[in-house]
């Protein structure tokens, strides 16, 4: 391999999920570097604003109103798949040509998610991507007089998008990527410290919820980045990175999988007022499964904002009492200050709680039956299940919880 020194020497090979990484016979014992890569090697959104494309697409737009940072790099990764003269062309080319994120599923598994969060997420975030798309292509095609035809259409983007997703890192990984003020990772737009970079081979590792894996941050501009194993591996086991503490909601819309039970599982309430032109937005709130050590179930933020409703409903009013006549309050501990939770905002968000609960009550046996594959189901119909179940339990443990709190 090219590209990284896989200390260890993991061989690479089909796994249960596409290609994964194995131990060598005789095991890895816990502390060992696994693999490591030089980060000039990585593919960056700087380097990506630095080919001739990246210069043009900075060049072409007025400040303030060019192409987001991470579009950069989806440009830059698109042309290099297409061009074998690219740098990074033997990488870009040995991707999985359909991305198993659920945004890039077709239509007919799409489907499968109607009325979920997670279908409306898909939905903006292809839109998003679209608009992009449409903005600022055209532009760079008619400036590069032929040179970028291969970015043509815009599906190279799109998967380009789809696997950039699904392989991402940090970029605190590589020094001078992140953290160092605004413009670091080049680009325009966009919201640069959320932008992340390639590793290429040491994306080949799947993931498994707690495995332990340390990634070291390379200690120069030109120095490497490693993965080094925290636990021993047995001799021809797969080798597991860990993705994070991710929901199945977060595991299906980069990566196209989902857990069952997963502990992580958040439930994601978008919270406004008023309708139409009227509507005010609160916020997106997580609310946790319940009984997870340190996890709280409902973020404080959520209790703040209805309780913001109900402050406005008693400056109008007029002061003491407020919406329903007052009531007794409990306390939500912890954090920056505890926030007072009064009857009025746990009846309100029990009522909406169990009004998001009736159409995961209504599937629920189908969804548990799919969910265990028993007949003979599609990974992609058993993992919609499991992100199903996972929703449906998290509400109604919190439907459980207020309840308890009346
Ligand atoms: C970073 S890549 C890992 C390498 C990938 N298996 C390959 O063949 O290129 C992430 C993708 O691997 C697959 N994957 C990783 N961990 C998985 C898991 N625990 N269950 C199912 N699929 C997984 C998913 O398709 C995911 O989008």
């Amino acid at each position: 391999m090219a590209y990284a020194s896989p200390a260890t020497s993991l061989t690479i090979a089909p796994s249960p999920f596409g290609l994964g990484a194995f131990a060598p016979a005789a095991g890895i014992p816990a502390g060992s570097l696994l693999c490591s890569i030089s980060s000039s090697l990585c593919m960056t959104v700087g380097r990506s604003a630095r080919t001739p494309l990246g210069r043009l697409a900075l060049a072409a737009f007025p400040p303030g109103r060019g192409p987001p940072a991470e579009f950069l790099l989806l440009l830059d990764m698109a042309l290099g798949r297409a061009d074998p003269a690219h740098r990074d062309h033997a990488f870009l080319a040995s991707l999985p040509a359909k991305p198993a994120d659920a945004p890039s599923w077709p239509a007919c598994d799409r489907r499968l998610l109607a009325g979920t969060n997670l279908a409306a997420g898909c939905a903006a975030s292809s839109a998003a991507l679209e608009a992009d798309i449409a903005r600022f292509l055209p532009a760079l095609l008619a400036l590069g007089s032929g040179k970028f035809g291969a970015l043509r259409g815009g599906k190279g983007i799109r998967w380009a998008r789809a696997c950039y997703r699904s392989r991402r890192f940090p970029a605190s990984l590589i020094q001078g990527e992140a953290g160092d003020g605004p413009g670091a990772a080049g680009g325009d737009g966009g919201d640069e410290k959320d932008v992340g970079i390639l590793l290429p081979f040491m994306d080949l590792l799947n993931h498994r919820r707690g495995a332990k894996i340390e990634w070291e941050k390379a200690d120069s501009d030109d120095g490497r980045i490693s993965f080094r194993a925290s636990e021993d591996v047995r001799g021809g086991e797969e080798v597991f990175n860990n993705y994070g503490s991710k929901s199945n909601e977060e595991l299906l819309m980069c990566y196209g999988f989902a857990l069952r039970d997963n502990p992580d599982d958040a439930y994601r309430l978008k919270l406004g007022v008023g309708g139409g032109e009227e509507r005010v937005e609160l916020g997106v709130f997580s609310i946790r499964r319940g009984g997870v050590e340190g996890v709280e179930q409902f973020p404080k933020a959520l209790w703040r904002a209805l309780a913001s409703l109900y402050e406005e409903e008693e400056e109008e009013e007029g002061g003491e009492g407020g919406a329903g006549g007052g009531g007794e309050e409990g306390g939500v501990e912890g954090g920056e200050g505890d926030v007072a939770v009064g009857i009025e905002e746990v009846e309100l968000l029990l009522a909406t709680l169990s009004r998001r609960l009736e159409p995961f009550d209504e599937t629920r046996a189908a969804d548990e039956i799919c969910e265990r594959g028993e007949r003979g189901e599609t990974q992609r119909e058993a993992a919609v299940a499991m992100y199903r179940c996972g929703q449906g339990e998290v509400l109604r443990q919190a439907v459980q919880t207020l309840k308890a709190m009346l």
